[in-house]
């Protein structure tokens, strides 16, 4: 396959995967960004986490809450658990990798706040502890995850939130999660600021 075959390869694989998730994903897309909002009326904040491309996105997500997304609104209390290396790097020497998330949740984490949770295999161990800290932080959880959702799938109480992208290829399942963080943050803006 020469180069020009496989990008329009990657893009077709794309486009068909985001055309199969969108009935099923659509609905409950709603219900997280109408829990987000809930949250934010109630004075509630979202923690966010992943790795790699994950944390990317958990990134991407809070510096859309914290500054804006398309349109001119008050700041959203938002924090990535991604960004701090000093606070990082020491938790994963004492302790351990997977408690690098988590143990940042028992310090900031308080009953109602919101834990965006994203992993594309369902099984990042880091990732596990920090909805078990939400959980014993009486928070909830919307979790993106995709394949067959992993050990977080399992995880999750009745209350929490899973929008799975069932796909099983990393970058494509990545792909699909940044379009879903972009929705929410498109309808989070839409509850607070109403229709254009
Ligand atoms: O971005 C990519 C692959 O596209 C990688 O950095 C990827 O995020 C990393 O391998 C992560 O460690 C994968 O973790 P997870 O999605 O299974 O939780
Ligand atoms: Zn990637």
């Amino acid at each position: 396959m020469d180069l020009l075959a496989r990008v329009q390869h990657l893009f077709m694989a794309s486009i068909t995967l985001k055309t199969q998730a969108l009935p099923l994903l659509a609905p409950v897309i709603v219900r997280a960004a109408e829990m987000l909002v809930m949250g934010f009326h109630q004075q509630k904040k979202v923690l966010s986490c992943g790795n790699g491309g994950s944390a990317g996105d958990a990134q991407h997500f809070s510096s859309e809450m914290l500054n804006r997304f398309e349109r001119e609104r008050v700041g959203l209390p938002a924090v990535a658990l991604t960004t701090d290396s000093s606070t990082i790097t020491s938790i994963a020497n004492d302790y351990a990798y997977e408690q690098v998330f988590a143990k940042q949740i028992y310090a900031l984490g308080q009953d109602g706040d919101i834990l965006l949770a994203i992993s594309t295999s369902g099984n990042s161990a880091n990732v596990i502890q920090a909805i078990h800290a939400a959980h014993e932080k009486q928070m909830r959880v919307i979790c993106l995850t995709g394949k067959d959702g992993g050990k977080m799938a399992e995880l999750l109480s009745p209350e929490d939130i899973e929008i799975r992208v069932s796909s099983m290829s990393t970058a494509r399942i990545q792909e699909v999660h940044l379009l879903i963080i972009h929705c929410l943050c498109d309808l989070i803006d839409r509850q607070l600021l109403g229709a254009e």
